[in-house]
């Protein structure tokens, strides 16, 4: 039986003046799956994944998550889908005056309600801190941790909402090899923990390697190629060996 899919994207379309990032681009995200977006820098992959929260607006095209047309969603049905939409921004996003449980009650606030949030709440900071190896950095500061640490933190935030789906945006730039791929197999724990699916912009191709269950190349603002880590790598085609070689 084929698997139901938590993001379709459908003729998409987004220019910024002459600039056509994304032309006609789709694509499909099962439930469970890793799916890896890759593109060469200024190809369109993070305007591609903040059309799929709505944080930009496409020109043309449809996108539905977790089943809801994106582009009919008001105000109050978008909140409440982001909740179930995780996103781990490239910069961490975390907030550099509060401690790192702080950091983690705050979409806890967003999202619940007051009634038994502050039970609830606490366990859920501490599991989502196991989750990612760092519980004791529980009253720490952003500034008292690694670059590794801040990003196993920040996919704490994202995990303590129980997210159906996770959006990475280059989830191992600027890291150092080992600790990409502590990163790396922390969101491989996460999906197989969780059964999230996710969406991971990277052109790390080690991160690429550990974490994809298939991989879409986006190439002139389309789909160039959509297929596994291992036939993507033996391609004879130029323009996906570029990627590679
Ligand atoms: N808000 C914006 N206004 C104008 N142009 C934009 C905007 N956001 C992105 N662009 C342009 O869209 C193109 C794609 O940008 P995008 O950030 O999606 O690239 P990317 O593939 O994520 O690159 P990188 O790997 O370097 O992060 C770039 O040419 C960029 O200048």
């Amino acid at each position: 039986m084929e698997k139901a899919e938590v993001i379709t994207v459908s003729d998409l379309f987004k220019s910024f003046g002459e600039n056509h990032v994304l032309r006609d681009f789709n694509l499909k995200v099962y439930e469970g799956e890793n799916l890896v977006v890759l593109g060469k820098s200024g190809s369109g992959k993070s305007v591609l994944i903040k059309c799929i929260i709505n944080l930009i607006r496409p020109d043309s095209g449809k996108i539905v998550v977790l089943g809801k047309d994106m582009g009919l969603l008001d105000q109050d049905e978008l909140d409440r889908l982001r909740a179930d939409v995780g996103f781990l921004f490239q910069s961490n996003a975390l907030y550099d005056s509060m401690t790192v449980r702080q950091n983690l009650l705050f979409p806890l606030r967003r999202h619940w309600s007051r009634v038994d949030r502050d039970q609830r709440a606490e366990q859920a900071v501490r599991e989502a801190l196991e989750d990612v190896g760092l519980a004791h950095t529980l009253h720490m500061m952003p500034a008292e941790l690694s670059g590794g640490m801040k990003k196993r933190v920040a996919l704490a935030r994202t995990l303590i909402l129980r997210p159906k789906v996770i959006l990475y945006d280059e989830p191992t730039t600027g890291l150092d090899p080992i600790t990409s791929r502590e990163i790396s197999e922390l969101i491989v724990k996460v999906q197989q923990k969780y059964k999230t699916a996710a969406v991971i912009i990277s052109h790390d191709l080690n991160c690429i390697r550990l974490t994809s269950n298939r991989v879409v190349m986006l190439l002139d603002g389309r789909c160039y190629a959509d297929d596994t880590y291992d036939n993507l790598i033996q391609s004879k085609d130029p323009r996906i060996r570029s990627f590679f070689d």
